[in-house]
């Protein structure tokens, strides 16, 4: 019998704190209950009380966050949606001058680097969404000293080498990929692009690019997974779950889904405060609340607090032998920041780390992993374990250069994020593409002028690192990153 269809009226009188449903996807739910737990604060919620909340929801959550989190019992049904009022619509000058930007844009062929794709987004993404890609923690000098370390290292080229044929082909964790970068591990993809991270994976595929799929993915894991193509290689980044039985779940779901390596996120006990994000957030949802409210600002110290409270802070190397008992995947700590790291990492039959900083957004003044990676490998060489454990980096890459200097100092390959994020904000999958090959060409005419034909050619011969432990050392002026970088503010005054 065909379950009778609420109407806009019936939802729209469970508005309030004693009682509040909101529509997702033409179905209604009940979530007073849920309102005390939702990590990003009530208020966010009821903002949409008694109305259709999908437009919020989208970005934040993947489709199947309801069915996996939220009680059947408060699974209400369809909704009528033709008896929905749609919400009006306040003019926001802010989207008004987004859109004229948007059709003013330049076309996808005039970005000719990576950071080319940060300066568009950051014209045409909305606010909270640039905030959230683009901010580090605190003053974001690890942000900028990410890649202001790469000019700090100079090439030492060889001539007379016979360069005609250059490979950029390796193998990471034991799978083959034509290129020696991945796609890192960022949430919220739906921030950025409607489809999400699924734009993410069929770009990578065209350039037999490796992706880590996030915890946090905006799209839910299997829409990810099933968008891959062919023997496409796939990673998931996990931020463990207090609730170890979620964990073994979704690891165990990711082995069997294929999932070629579990790279734990080791540098993110809770997550930084990035104020771009906090500052956007805090204005969308606390002048609201405030205006009704005043004793209740909402708490939601941006998105990545939002999404963040169920991560376990106690996680310790005793939980090691914990992720060995439930897969097979080689086990990779992500986020490593010191040599002694390493070395543990190895005693306790690590097979691979990531030397990161989390792109600048955990602990601000830690050190770039490029710094890291400077220090690790000669310690490892030293002690003859060069060839106990695999070495990647990430952060701050934005040229080649950045990726083959990493390779000559013993990195086995290079995690990218925001520019991924940003190409595909402003264009869609083409512009992750793009953005690829533009990797690409640079890689081999840069390969070229170093005088090395592939990886494993490449060793520390090749770089001079002297400069790279010096932090105050001013380096060369870098106008287009600069350019592009988004300053912090300090608090507006209000316009009389
Ligand atoms: C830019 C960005 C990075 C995030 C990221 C989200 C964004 C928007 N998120 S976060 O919401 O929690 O911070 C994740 C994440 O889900 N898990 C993770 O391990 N790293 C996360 N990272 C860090 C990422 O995996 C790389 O370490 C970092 O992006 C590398 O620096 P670049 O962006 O400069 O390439």
């Amino acid at each position: 019998m065909q379950q009778t269809r609420l109407t806009g009226k019936d939802v729209a009188e469970h508005d309030n704190k004693e009682s509040c449903w909101v529509i997702i996807h033409g179905k209604a739910y009940d979530v007073t209950e849920f309102l005390p737990e939702h990590p990003g604060g009530a208020g966010v919620i009821l903002k949409h009380a008694g109305k259709d909340a999908t437009e919020a929801f989208e970005p934040i959550h993947p489709p199947d966050t309801l069915d996996k989190y939220l009680d059947r019992s408060k699974h209400l049904g369809g909704v009528d949606m033709s008896t929905v009022i749609a919400e009006e619509k306040s003019f926001d000058p802010d989207e008004e001058s987004r859109q004229q930007r948007i059709a003013l844009m330049p076309p996808l062929g005039k970005c000719f680097n990576l950071h080319d794709f940060e300066s568009v987004a950051r014209q045409v993404m909305r606010r909270g969404a640039w905030a959230y890609y683009s901010s580090g923690a605190d003053d974001e000098i690890t942000l900028r000293e990410n890649h202001s370390a790469y000019h700090k290292i100079w090439f030492r080229p060889r001539i007379l080498v016979d360069v005609e044929q250059v490979d950029s082909s390796t193998s990471m964790l034991g799978s083959k990929c034509e290129v020696p970068f991945y796609v890192t591990a960022t949430a919220l993809g739906k921030l950025g692009h409607l489809e999400g991270e699924v734009v993410l994976t069929r770009a990578a595929s065209r350039h037999g690019v490796i992706q880590m799929i996030p915890t946090l993915g905006s799209c839910s894991f299997d829409e990810i997974v099933d968008a891959k193509r062919g023997d496409q290689v796939q990673w998931l980044q996990l931020y463990v779950n207090q609730d170890r039985e979620i964990t073994k779940r979704i690891v165990q779901h990711a082995e069997k889904r294929g999932c070629k390596g579990l790279f734990v996120t080791v540098d993110a006990p809770q997550l930084g405060r990035r104020e771009k994000d906090i500052r956007t957030r805090f204005e969308g949802a606390a002048s609201d609340v405030q205006k009704n409210n005043p004793g209740a600002i909402d708490r939601s110290q941006g998105a990545a607090r939002a999404i963040s409270t169920f991560i376990d802070p106690s996680l310790s190397w005793k939980d090691i032998p914990y992720f060995k008992s439930i897969t097979k995947m080689p086990i990779v700590l992500k986020g490593v920041q010191r040599v002694e790291d390493v070395l543990t990492a190895i005693e306790h039959g690590i097979p691979a780390v990531v030397l990161s900083n989390h792109g600048g957004r955990q602990l601000d003044t830690a050190p770039s992993a490029i710094e890291i990676l400077a220090d690790v490998m000669p310690e490892l060489r030293r002690r003859g374990l060069q060839d106990k454990i695999e070495v990647y980096v990430d952060g701050g890459v934005r040229r080649a250069t950045d990726i083959i200097k990493a390779l000559c100092l013993g990195a086995k390959g290079v995690g990218i994020g925001r520019p991924f994020l940003y190409a595909m904000s402003a264009y869609g999958e083409p512009g992750v593409v793009h953005a690829m090959q533009l990797l690409k060409d640079e890689f081999e005419v840069a390969m070229r002028l170093i005088g090395a034909r592939s990886v494993g050619e490449l060793g520390p011969e090749f770089v001079d690192v002297r400069g790279l432990s010096m932090h105050s050392v001013p380096t060369p002026a870098d106008f287009l990153s600069s350019d592009v970088y988004d300053r912090l503010v300090v608090p507006a005054f209000a316009v009389k």
